[in-house]
């Protein structure tokens, strides 16, 4: 399924931020990443691409499909979203919050069965926290509710995800798992569409990238063509560089003038 944003454009009201023209399609098995300094508007992006924000015009739309118009539980069935640290004051376990992705997959009134439980706890095992299932949500660490989160998406089975800075929280070893799970997903031919502020995420999963600086796009393309030291050095407005290993693996590196070089 195909994710097309056109002309989007959206504003927080008169002298707000806005976002002004915003075009890019993500289809089956694409990883798009979206990238931009603090505040450049990826959050508001995504918000308007989930129904969260009414946009002033443009279109966005799934397989062809206008998807402001879509009825709420269709559009959960298609679009699952995976938002940037959230908390819970309620005794949940992380079970009950996996299950809940599985809602939109049920008639009104039902209640999840024991293969909604089977995939809950399949999608809990596939981000490497199946051991939590028991424990309250509220007592987590930050990381282990972004997995959680991700189990939630994950078990919601959606032809489309949308991820707010979806490594933010974690460990090395779990920015890798969850980049694994994340390019695995789009390889079983979901679409993906994750921001981050690290250009080296990108540059390991991403199929496109989206330059975003005041509401704009200021480049889009694939990755390998886009993620260049010309282009993050303009987005970030500091010096960066990316370094290619011989054989072949590249690293952004930021240098601005006063940090240590680093060679040793
Ligand atoms: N509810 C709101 N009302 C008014 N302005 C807002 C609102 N939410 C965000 N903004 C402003 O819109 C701009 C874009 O915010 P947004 O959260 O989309 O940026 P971002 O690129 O995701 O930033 P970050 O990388 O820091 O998370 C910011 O200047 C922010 O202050």
């Amino acid at each position: 399924m195909t994710l097309a944003v056109l002309d989007l454009c959206f504003s927080y009201g008169p002298g707000g931020r806005r976002l002004e023209g915003i075009s890019f399609s993500a289809g089956a098995r694409d990883v798009v990443c979206i990238l931009g300094p603090n505040g450049s508007g990826k959050t508001t992006l995504l918000r308007c691409l989930i129904g969260g924000l009414a946009i002033a015009s443009g279109r966005i739309t799934l397989a062809g499909q206008d998807a402001t118009r879509l009825p709420p539980r269709r559009l959960a069935r298609l679009v699952a979203y995976v938002p940037q640290g959230t908390q819970s004051v309620f005794g949940h376990r992380v079970l009950d919050i996996v299950m809940m992705g599985r809602s939109a997959h049920l008639r009104h009134f039902q209640t999840p069965g024991p293969r909604d439980e089977e995939i809950a706890v399949a999608a809990l095992e596939r981000v490497g926290i199946a051991g939590l299932a028991e424990r309250s949500f509220s007592t987590i660490s930050g990381g282990e509710r972004q997995l959680c989160l991700l189990a939630r998406a994950v078990a919601q089975k959606p032809a489309v995800l949308i991820l707010d800075e979806p490594a933010a929280s974690l460990d090395f070893a779990n920015q890798a798992r969850i980049l694994d799970i994340l390019a695995g997903l789009a390889d079983g031919g979901l679409a993906v569409v994750m921001t981050t502020h690290h250009p080296d995420h990108a540059l390991q999963i991403g199929t496109q990238v989206l330059g975003l600086r005041d509401g704009r796009v200021i480049a889009d393309g694939p990755a390998s063509r886009v993620l260049d030291e010309g282009f993050l050095t303009g987005l970030y407005g500091t010096p960066i560089r990316v370094i290619r290993s011989p054989d072949g693996l590249a690293a952004c590196r930021p240098c601005p003038s006063h940090a240590s070089t680093g060679v040793f």
